[in-house]
C-alpha cells in the first residue's frame, strides 16, 4: 500500500499511523465491502479505507472537516473512486447497508451503534481516547451484544537525545471492537 499523504490538516486529526493500521486491520476490509465512517475529518482513516473497500462513505458533522476530508483524498489519488461524502450529524444519514462501520466521532454514539444493530453491521470498530467515554462506549457495546474486544494502543516515537534515543508518548486510544450477528468468531473475537 502507499503511503497516506495529509496535506491538509485539521483540528481533531489525523488519527496516528499506528492506530490507523491497527483500526483498518479490525475492520477487516475487503473489495466487496460498503464501509461506513462517522467523523472522517483529515480523511487520514477514510483513505486507508478507501484502498481496501468496495464502496465508501464517510459522514462529517463538520463541512469545513469534510472538505479536508476531499482534498487529503484527492491527494492521494482517491478523488474518482467510489467515496460519497456526506456533511450529517450521525445517525443522521447512515446508511442502511453497511458491511463495516468505523467511528471516529463520537457524538450520538449511541444512537450510531442502535442503527448498527438494527442493520446488522457486520464489523463495527470505534476509537475513544477520553476514559471516561471510553467507558460508556464498551458499555454500550456489550448492552446491545456488539462486543468482541477492547484494545489500549499507546505509541510513543522515538527522537533523538543527546546522542541516544528518548521517546515521547501519545495519548493512549481505545480500540472498541464487535459487530451484530454472530460472526464474532470470524472476527477473532475474545468474547470480552
Ligand atoms: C477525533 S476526530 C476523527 C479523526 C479522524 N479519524 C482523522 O484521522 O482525521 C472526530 C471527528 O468526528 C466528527 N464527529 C463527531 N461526532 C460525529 C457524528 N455523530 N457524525 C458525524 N461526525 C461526527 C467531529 O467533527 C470530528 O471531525
Amino acid at each position: 500500500m502507499p503511503a497516506t499523504r495529509l496535506p491538509h490538516d485539521a483540528k481533531a486529526g489525523p488519527t496516528k499511523p499506528e492506530v490507523r493500521a491497527v483500526t483498518v486491520s479490525k475492520l477487516g476490509l475487503t473489495e466487496t465491502d460498503h464501509f461506513v465512517e462517522v467523523g472522517s475529518c483529515t480523511g487520514a482513516v477514510t483513505v486507508e479505507a478507501a484502498r481496501r473497500a468496495g464502496r465508501v462513505t464517510a459522514l462529517e458533522r463538520s463541512p469545513e472537516k469534510l472538505d479536508v476530508t476531499r482534498k487529503n483524498l484527492a491527494a492521494n489519488g482517491l478523488a474518482d473512486a467510489n467515496i460519497e461524502l456526506v456533511a450529517a450529524e450521525a445517525p443522521e444519514g447512515l446508511p442502511a447497508d453497511a458491511d463495516a462501520l468505523f467511528v471516529g466521532g463520537s457524538r450520538n454514539f449511541k444512537a450510531v451503534l442502535d442503527h448498527a444493530v438494527e442493520t446488522g453491521v457486520a464489523r463495527v470498530v470505534m476509537n475513544v481516547s477520553r476514559l471516561e467515554t471510553a467507558g460508556r462506549a464498551v458499555e454500550a457495546f456489550r448492552e446491545r451484544d456488539l462486543l468482541d474486544e477492547v484494545v489500549q494502543l499507546q505509541a510513543s516515537y522515538g527522537y533523538e537525545l543527546a546522542g541516544a534515543t528518548s521517546f515521547e508518548s501519545e495519548n493512549p486510544v481505545y480500540v472498541i471492537t464487535g459487530g451484530a450477528g454472530d460472526a464474532s468468531a470470524d472476527r477473532g473475537g475474545v468474547g470480552a
